[in-house]
């Protein structure tokens, strides 16, 4: 599916607008004429087109749907206990500033008696997310709601860690700041110390 806005809609994601590299690299380009730089110069004269690739590597994810990778799913062998994968490293750039987001994920779900997905799906759902102009709230609600709305499990909770570097090289300059979002959903929304017992069991030793 393809909507207008792949972070306003709850699903879907964009086709990759034609020339999309030249047209960023143009816009950097002027950037640097903006900022009283020589694009001309040695040092400078491949920016503007590895630029343009940087930001379409980190935003690749706005032109893919990254619920996808759950579909694979398997049977669960009669396993009824909670899954948690737990510190899974993502980045991603706040959509304010287009500064990096660099952090960790937990993510717990409690399946439904019968589908599991494979472990790394999680992380490549995070990953999906995250290669997007984020908000880390919005961020961590699209992962809760994907894995809920395609593996239909009894619960999830989802918690990101994560430094802003807008918040470290600029602006208030408070490096090590850590911002912690999290979304619960199903019984665990409902149910803060099944909850809590999640969350500390993401957080054991
Ligand atoms: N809630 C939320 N805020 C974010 C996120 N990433 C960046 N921000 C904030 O977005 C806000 C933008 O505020 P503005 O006042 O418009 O921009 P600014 O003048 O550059 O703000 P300062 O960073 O305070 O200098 C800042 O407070 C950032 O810390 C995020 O993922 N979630
Ligand atoms: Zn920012």
């Amino acid at each position: 599916m393809t909507i207008a806005n792949a972070n306003t809609g709850k699903e879907g994601f964009l086709n990759l607008p034609d020339n999309a590299e030249e047209r960023i690299a143009g816009h950097v380009r002027g950037i640097l004429e903006a900022l009283g730089e020589d694009p001309g110069r040695e040092g400078l004269l491949e920016t503007p087109q590895r630029a343009a690739r940087m930001f379409l590597d980190v935003f690749s994810g706005l032109y893919e749907d990254p619920a996808r990778h759950l579909e694979k799913q398997f049977s669960s062998d009669g396993h009824s206990g909670l899954v948690i994968v737990r510190d899974i490293p993502f980045r991603s750039t706040c959509e304010h500033h287009l500064l990096p987001v660099v952090g960790k994920a937990d993510v717990a779900y409690l399946p439904d008696g019968g589908r599991l997905t494979g472990l790394s799906k999680l992380a490549r759902v995070v990953e999906g997310y995250a290669r997007r102009p984020q908000l880390q709230e919005r961020l961590t609600d699209q992962v809760a709601e994907a894995i809920w709305r395609v593996l239909h499990p009894k619960a999830v909770l989802v918690v990101m860690r994560a430094e802003h570097m807008c918040m470290t090289v600029r602006g208030v300059k408070a490096p090590g700041a850590e911002t912690v979002t999290s979304r619960a959903m199903g019984q665990w929304a409902d149910d803060a110390a099944a909850r809590a017992e999640v969350m500390a069991l993401m957080r054991a030793g």
